[in-house]
């Protein structure tokens, strides 16, 4: 009998088509369309996004994604398909390894159509995200679902929900920090994350409500899944790696959106107090992104610099992200034959 063929669905989370307004638009608007994205009930969303956000970010967001765009366009699709191609030939003949992106282009359905294509008998889903929340890898997982759900044969199904401790991504994250290390004398390390509204951390820790406070200074089974946590158990895995000691880092959380309170504290805020206690060089790192995108080169990598120059710094330099690193890819082939 002809051996099995195991599918692999690397989900992300997806990038407009081009840098166009009118393009920056259509992705913003189904993203933020997205419950679990933006966690009100439909009609406040749908007016608040339609009528308010979508049009009046897409202008600003599509100048950000200018900055972004290369010749081979956004760093998060390119090394999505990089990192599809690199882990298909260390994974081999046996596998099948697809790209979807959870908003726009490449669609999660059609890597599922190209994974049942090849004929899997099974499907390992990794969301491309270290950090479980529901706004990212729930969301991903819960469009996998949908898609399958309408097969007629519905394959067996894993899922890799966090992998922010795995050995070989916090390995492959020292490895570029350490690279700047070597030629850098530096103050101090910011690690920088993805904020979230504060409602969805309270609302996905039922039975063990997060305080977001010192709470989630320690990570264990009943908080695993709170993000706040998850951020602050990767820093110090990869502060341990780089041998840092706690007050040789800062914890921080960017990319607010609206009024409400998002969960602290804010990078934009504590960069500019870092000069006025002797901090003048910063490496700073952005691990809630396997890819370099627009979070990170134009978020962290240039707006955060700017202030933090404003504010009387001297060096702030971006740790690049996992890309297509030989580590990082070693790592999820690791994931993908332990799930
Ligand atoms: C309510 C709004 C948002 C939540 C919640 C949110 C969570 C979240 N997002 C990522 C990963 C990425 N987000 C990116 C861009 C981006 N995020 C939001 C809003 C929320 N994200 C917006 C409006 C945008 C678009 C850019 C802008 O207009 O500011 C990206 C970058 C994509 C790219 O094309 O480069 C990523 C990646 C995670 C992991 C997460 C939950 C933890
Ligand atoms: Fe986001
Ligand atoms: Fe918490």
């Amino acid at each position: 009998m002809q051996k099995e063929k195991i599918g692999v669905l690397l989900v992300n989370l997806g990038t407009p088509d081009s840098p166009s307004t009118s393009d920056v638009r259509k992705y913003l608007r189904q993203f933020l369309m997205d419950g679990r994205v933006i966690d009100i009930p439909f009609l406040s969303r749908f007016l608040l996004v339609q009528g308010i956000i979508a049009p009046l970010r897409a202008p600003k967001s599509a100048k950000e994604y200018a900055k972004l765009w290369v010749e081979r366009g956004s760093p998060l699709k390119f090394y999505g398909y990089d990192v599809r191609d690199s882990l298909q030939e260390l994974l081999g003949p046996e596998y099948k390894v697809a790209l979807g992106m959870r908003y726009q282009s490449p669609s999660i359905e059609e890597a599922l159509n190209e994974l049942k294509a090849a004929s899997v008998s099974r499907i390992v889903v990794i969301p491309l995200f270290p950090q479980y929340a529901s706004a990212s890898t729930g969301s991903a997982v819960q469009e996998v679902n949908d898609v399958v759900n309408k097969w007629q044969v519905i394959p067996s199904m894993s899922y890799i929900n966090q992998f922010m401790d795995h050995p070989k991504f916090i390995q492959a994250f020292a490895e570029n920090g350490l690279k700047l290390m070597e030629t850098t004398d530096y103050d101090h390390v910011v690690f920088s994350y993805h904020g979230l509204p504060e409602r969805q951390i309270k609302k996905g820790s039922d039975g063990n409500q997060c305080q977001l406070g010192s709470c989630c200074n320690k990570f264990h089974e009943k908080n695993r899944y709170c993000y706040r946590a998850q951020c602050f158990y990767t820093s110090r895995l990869l502060a341990e790696k780089l041998g840092l000691s706690e007050d040789q880092y800062t914890i921080s959380f960017q990319s607010r959106l609206g009024k409400d309170p998002w969960i602290k504290p804010y990078t934009d805020e504590i960069l500019k107090d870092l000069p006025k206690k002797g901090i003048k060089k910063v490496l700073a790192y952005s691990p809630a992104f396997i890819a370099d995108c627009l979070e990170t080169t134009v978020e962290v990598g240039g707006q955060f610099k700017e202030e933090f120059m404003e504010a009387g710094g001297e060096v702030w330099d971006l740790v690049p992200s996992l890309n297509n690193s030989a580590t990082w890819i070693a790592g999820l082939k690791e994931m993908v034959e332990n799930a």
